[in-house]
């Protein structure tokens, strides 16, 4: 079984207890579920860095990043920097995240941010949109086109942005559908932990135009963006490079100053 077999089997073993104990109508009466959510999308579209910067404390390729830093320093860090978004990893078991995360990050900033998940129940969507989220991932790797219809209308109705990921022209093929915001090109194939801003630059053109393009994982310097931008690429997901460091907002703040130069 690969990981990302792993990962998803581990999910629907989570959901099972997870609706045990949280029932819908619990997340469904959260103050955060009546807030007004703010497109990465259009921030995107608007934005001269794209910077989508992530929190990751440890990862199945790398295993630990970084476990010694407060989510909020970190999370107003990126605002400072100037960054257009901000991912906060909830998984547990393999990336160290949680809900939590998502809530002090949401106290934290008003910026748009991106539940970075493993989704393949609209429970999910709602635990999102409950705990402050803006935005949530959909894996094509992990979904059939129906899933995809299915979760992504649900998103939207409850005014969450749906940044789908791909990763080959296959997945790309079978996902395009009106109800995404963002199509992302995963630099690394999740199967086998390579990376690679060559299969962004080949899946660029076949990305229809009304779809803001992001470039996912293994970007680590001012160069690659700059060359991923001529590719027509509005954002770009970062985190390793980043949480790597002790003061990541700083490293995103030298690293977009950089790119504005
Ligand atoms: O990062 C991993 O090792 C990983 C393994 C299996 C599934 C997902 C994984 N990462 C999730 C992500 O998509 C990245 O955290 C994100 O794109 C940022 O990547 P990076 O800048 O390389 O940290």
């Amino acid at each position: 079984m690969n990981i990302l077999d792993k990962i998803i089997a581990d999910k629907h073993k989570e959901l099972l207890l997870k609706k045990l104990v949280v029932p819908v109508s619990q997340l469904e009466n959260s103050a955060l579920f009546k807030r007004e959510t703010i497109s990465l999308a259009n921030a995107l579209r608007e934005s001269k860095s794209g910077i989508i910067a992530e929190h990751k404390r440890r990862s199945p390729s790398k295993s630990i990043i970084n476990q010694s830093l407060n989510i909020e320093d970190v999370a107003r860090g990126y605002e400072h920097a100037g960054v257009s978004g901000i991912s906060v990893l909830t998984d547990g078991k393999y990336f160290g995240g949680s809900l939590d995360d998502l809530l002090y990050a949401r106290a934290a900033v008003k910026m748009p941010i991106l539940r970075k998940e493993f989704i393949i129940d609209e429970y999910q969507l709602l635990e999102a949109k409950a705990h402050g989220a803006d935005v949530i991932l959909l894996i094509a790797a992990v979904l059939e086109r129906e899933q995809i219809k299915q979760l992504s209308e649900f998103a939207k109705n409850l005014g969450l942005d749906v940044l789908l990921e791909v990763h080959n022209e296959e997945e790309l093929k079978k996902s395009i559908m009106p109800s995404l915001d963002m199509l992302g090109v995963n630099n690394r194939n999740l199967k086998t932990f390579e990376v690679s801003t060559q299969i962004s630059k080949d899946l660029s053109e076949k990305i229809p135009d009304d779809f803001v393009k992001v470039s996912e994982s293994g970007i680590s310097s001012v160069e690659a963006i700059k060359e991923l931008k001529q590719y027509g690429y509005e954002g770009f997901l970062i985190g390793e490079n980043f949480m790597k460091t002790n003061n990541p907002g700083e490293n995103a703040k030298k690293f977009i100053e950089e790119l504005s130069s």
